[in-house]
């Protein structure tokens, strides 16, 4: 069987591709229309060690380069994910499903943008001088040393360089093991690091499932496991690596509250609600999927919400016109199904959706749910699929105290043309990532992350050094040393 996108190898280690065929095969499924594209192999014990090995070995070297040129490395990579901007978005589009439209500006893009950061900043990583009298002490900023990168399916070149960028600014190596439903982009970020002048082991992709996973964060060599994934599996990743007192950052999921308030922007808050459940089908952790609307802007929220969701073109996402896609996976197309039927047993109102669509592939409506109550499964529990919830409040605090009462924190989002009460929520809000009048940014300037349940740790921003670097203090002492006997 030939397959249209096959890579040279299943991994990426030590500067080249490799291939064992000895680890199970990895089919990888195209989800607009079902069909295999490429047939990789998961990871055996030898390749993990290789790959380990290897990142230990690079990592020695490449921390004792002065910053600027770890930095300019990384510029370089970004100037060449921009050039290949489209071929590195249709293999996303064709690995995940998710429309080309969006891949064109928020996947590869966003993980240049990363690079290109976190490049600028390499020579400007510093410790600080502490005067103490006349003695003295001062840090240095030094790196963890071989850091594991473990990424979800829905965003699998953007996790990739969110990952690598700040780790190889900092001095550490990387081992990335992308998710096993998407395997395909991470190999392309390694290829053109290598191209860019990252020296061979400094970031190697390897593939597998969960147990390649745990292999990997049990490791000795491995000083940090950075994991961007679900609650359960970041509990057991997070468990495994206090075992071994591992640095971690855990980018997880949520449930998200959305407050509209009356006196919102109609179109804007409809136009934000759509971004928060429906961007990538749903499948983005951030996803506002608790909508709480204040009462008398329900029905009209309602009403403009069904008339703009009419007009999604769902298709073939290879389509630049298409603006919804596939699920990534059938396996998830199955678990969304699943809520939505949960929903309708629950006494929820279906107002729009809720049908796979009768094509190949993973497609699912575009899914709204009226009536709903706190206590439902579907405002409970993260679906990670098209799937809207829209409860109706009364007051500020009413709203307030509903939306927080979740063990998630990742994101939440208000609209109000209030500034008083924007920022009056928002400061309550418990959640990593606070949107005014918008849903959904994630501009590599700004440190994201979760609260609570969602995660531990932020990436992006300066905040992301302090979670790949460690500070060692060297005391001076410049007069005498002064001993009790
Ligand atoms: N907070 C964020 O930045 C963010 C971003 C994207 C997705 N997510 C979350 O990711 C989830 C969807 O992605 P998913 O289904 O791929 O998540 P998942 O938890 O099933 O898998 C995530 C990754 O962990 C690996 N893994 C699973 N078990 C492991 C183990 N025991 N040890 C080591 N690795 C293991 C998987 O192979 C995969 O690579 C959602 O909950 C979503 O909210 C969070
Ligand atoms: C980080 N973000 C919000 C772009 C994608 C998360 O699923």
């Amino acid at each position: 069987m030939t397959h249209p996108i096959q890579p040279p190898a299943s991994h990426f280690v030590d500067g080249d591709w490799l291939e064992d065929t000895a680890g199970d095969p990895l089919p990888v499924i195209d989800p607009a229309t079902g069909a295999e594209i490429a047939r990789l192999h998961l990871a055996t014990p030898a390749v993990v060690d290789k790959a380990l090995a290897a990142a230990a070995r690079a990592q020695r070297d490449w921390s004792a380069l002065p910053g600027r040129e770890r930095g300019r490395v990384l510029t370089r990579a970004a100037a060449l994910m921009r050039e290949r901007n489209r071929a590195l978005s249709e293999l996303e589009t064709r690995d995940t499903g998710k429309p080309l439209q969006e891949t064109l500006v928020a996947d590869a893009a966003s993980g240049a943008d990363a690079l290109e950061y976190f490049g600028g900043m390499a020579g400007t990583l510093t410790g600080e001088h502490i005067p103490l009298g006349e003695n003295w002490a001062y840090t240095i900023r030094e790196p963890l040393g071989v850091c594991v990168g473990i990424g979800a399916w829905n965003y699998p070149i953007q996790i990739a360089s969110w990952k690598a960028a700040p780790a190889l600014a900092c001095g550490n190596s990387m081992v990335f093991k992308p998710s096993e439903t998407t395997p395909l982009s991470a190999l392309q970020l390694a290829a053109i690091l290598a191209e860019a002048g990252a020296p061979p082991g400094l970031f190697n992709v390897i593939q597998g499932a969960g147990e390649v996973g745990a292999r990997l964060i049990t490791d000795h060599r491995v000083a940090k496991v950075s994991l961007t994934g679900s609650v359960p599996t970041g509990r057991t990743v997070a468990a495994t690596a206090a075992e071994g007192m591992k640095h971690v950052t855990m980018e997880l999921g949520g449930k998200s509250p959305l407050l509209i308030f009356e006196d919102a922007d109609l179109e804007d808050a409809v136009g934000g609600a759509i971004l928060g459940n429906f961007y990538s089908s749903g499948q983005i952790c951030t996803n506002g999927t608790r909508v709480f609307v204040q009462r008398p802007l329900l029905e009209p929220f309602l009403t403009r919400l069904t008339e703009r969701l009419a007009r999604a073109v769902i298709g073939d996402p290879m389509d630049e016109a298409t603006n919804f896609g596939p699920m990534a996976s059938e396996a998830q197309l199955r678990i969304v199904e699943g809520y939505i039927a949960k929903g309708l047993e629950e006494g929820a109102r279906l107002v729009i959706g809720g049908r796979r669509l009768g094509r190949p592939g993973f497609f699912l409506e575009p899914t709204v749910f009226a009536d709903v109550t706190d206590d439902m499964t579907i405002a409970r529990e993260e679906i990670f699929g098209p799937v809207m919830a829209v409860l109706a409040f009364d007051t500020e605090e009413e709203a307030l105290s509903r939306a927080n009462a979740t063990p998630f924190g990742l994101a939440a989002g208000v609209f109000t043309r209030d500034i008083a009460r924007a920022h009056r929520v928002a400061a309550r809000l418990e959640a990593g990532s606070c949107y005014v009048n918008s849903y959904n940014d994630a501009p590599v300037e700004a440190p994201f992350g979760g609260a609570k349940l969602s995660g531990v740790g932020r990436e992006n921003g300066r905040a992301a050094i302090e979670h790949y670097s460690q500070l060692k203090t060297v005391y001076v002492r410049m007069g005498p040393v002064e001993a009790p006997f």
